[in-house]
């Protein structure tokens, strides 16, 4: 099992404890809504860090926004496998086909 495994396993556990003991489950507490704010507001801290951060600060970023989208796909009921599955799927794919079939859908 590898970590993002075993960190959606102990976001799952803490689900249900609570809000004053568990950061995951404050979250939950508070809805889908501040979970997808807080997803959002990582990924632009990632962003600015990425462009005037540290290597270190860029990091930690990274796990902040990795940590937050686990929380954020568990709120909604999907597994990393399912999102890991999608990106088997596009490895199968070739770059044009891929296009191919994104401009067929558009
Ligand atoms: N990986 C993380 C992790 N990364 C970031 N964070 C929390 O994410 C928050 C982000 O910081 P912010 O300053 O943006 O947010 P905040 O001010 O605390 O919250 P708001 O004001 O936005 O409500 C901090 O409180 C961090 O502690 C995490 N909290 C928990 N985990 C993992 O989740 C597990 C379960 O945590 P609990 O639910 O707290 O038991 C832990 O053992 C860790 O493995």
């Amino acid at each position: 099992m590898d970590t993002l495994q075993r960190l959606e396993q102990v976001i799952a556990e803490r689900r249900s404890a609570s809000p004053d003991s568990s950061y995951v489950a404050k979250l939950n507490a508070k809805g889908i809504e501040k979970i997808a704010q807080k997803l959002g507001e990582e990924a632009t801290e990632t962003v600015i860090a990425s462009l005037s951060g540290s290597r270190e600060e860029v990091v930690g970023e990274s796990a902040d926004l990795l940590f937050h989208l686990l929380v954020l796909l568990q709120a909604r009921r999907i597994t990393l496998e399912e999102v890991m599955a999608e990106l088997d799927r596009r490895e199968g794919v070739s770059g044009l086909d891929e296009k191919a079939s994104r401009s067929a859908k558009e």
